[in-house]
């Protein structure tokens, strides 16, 4: 088995009185896109941070494709690419200029050129930093991020504020950079992009990491099973429903029944109704998403 990429353990942040995270472990494997997923303050940015060598935690030991973050900082400049939340640039830099400055941090940086191609930047080339769009300015962030050819990127909060249109194509993109070998931390607290992107994420609330799966396994893990609501073409007892083996509550609202239970409810249902010449109108069915994986963590909806 191939040794982490990425490995934090027993990570432990105060910030005077304020215990910023404590206990934080996880491993990033070869490949993956990772997320950190949590509410604002949860303690996000200060594991990344510590994960970057920015900051030196108080106790536990991270290391960082074989690195320690603090002992070998230069070298782990060169192989890991930094994305954040608040990377201003001089209001007259040239995009061109901000890439080329960049890449003379590194010993064998990306092309330019390429890079400005694949970010969607080439007819920004010569535009100063000040005059780019929202979008813009985070493509080339992120551009920036790869411009050393790290094989690690850590990108933190990358669509906040952008709208849905170039979130989903920035999505795209972070996807392409996995595709092409590169290993991605990436923190968020907007869970469509933590189901969307991550194989597997941590969700860290209060400090410390509550939950570490696949998003898929987050979601089954609180699942109630399948929930199928419609109203029926004509009067159904719920002693017809209930007996069948999926089913498990049937309630009614109005003209619905809303009909809970585990397996394929959908099929157990509209397969009974039709056998008396019922059918199953305005039907929806409704499954766990993340957002009820997180509730069911934390207690509360993220903000
Ligand atoms: N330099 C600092 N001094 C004092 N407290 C801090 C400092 N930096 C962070 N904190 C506190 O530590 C906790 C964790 O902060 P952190 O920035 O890591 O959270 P986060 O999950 O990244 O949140 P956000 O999404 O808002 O950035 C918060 O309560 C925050 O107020």
């Amino acid at each position: 088995m191939d040794v982490p990429v990425i490995e934090v353990e027993g990570l432990r942040k105060t910030y005077g009185e304020k215990v910023a995270v404590d206990e934080v472990s996880f491993a990033v494997e070869r490949g993956e896109i990772f997320g950190i997923l949590g509410s604002n303050g949860a303690g996000k940015t200060t594991t990344v941070e510590c994960v970057e060598g920015l900051r030196v935690p108080d106790r536990g030991r991270v290391s960082v494709l074989g690195l320690d973050p603090w002992r070998d900082t230069a070298e782990l400049r060169q192989r890991l690419g930094i994305q954040s939340q608040a990377s201003e640039m001089p209001d007259k830099l040239r995009v061109w200029e901000a890439l080329d400055l960049y890449a003379s941090f590194y010993r064998r940086p990306a092309d330019p050129e390429r890079l400005l191609d694949r970010l969607g930047l080439v007819e920004q080339r010569d535009t100063h930093y000040r005059t780019l769009s929202g979008g813009q300015k985070q493509r080339l962030s992120i551009a920036l991020a790869l411009i050393g050819d790290p094989e690690v990127a850590v990108l933190d909060e990358l669509t906040a504020g952008l709208d849905p249109a170039s979130r989903r194509e920035t999505w795209d993109l972070v996807e392409q950079i996995r595709d092409q070998g590169v290993t991605i931390l990436l923190v968020t607290h907007f869970m469509a992009e933590a189901e969307r992107l991550c194989d597997r994420l941590a969700v860290i609330d209060a400090g410390r990491v509550i939950a570490l799966d696949t998003p898929a396994g987050l979601v089954a893990a609180v699942d109630d099973g399948q929930r199928v609501t419609f109203r029926p073409s004509a009067p159904v007892a719920d002693e017809f429903l209930t007996d069948l083996p999926e089913v498990r509550a049937v309630e009614r609202h109005g003209g619905h029944l809303v009909v809970s239970g585990r397996g394929n409810v959908l099929h157990a249902v509209t397969a009974a109704l039709a056998s008396r010449q019922i059918v199953a109108e305005e039907l929806r069915v409704q499954r766990a998403d993340l957002d009820d994986a997180f509730v069911a963590l934390t207690g509360r909806a993220l903000d």
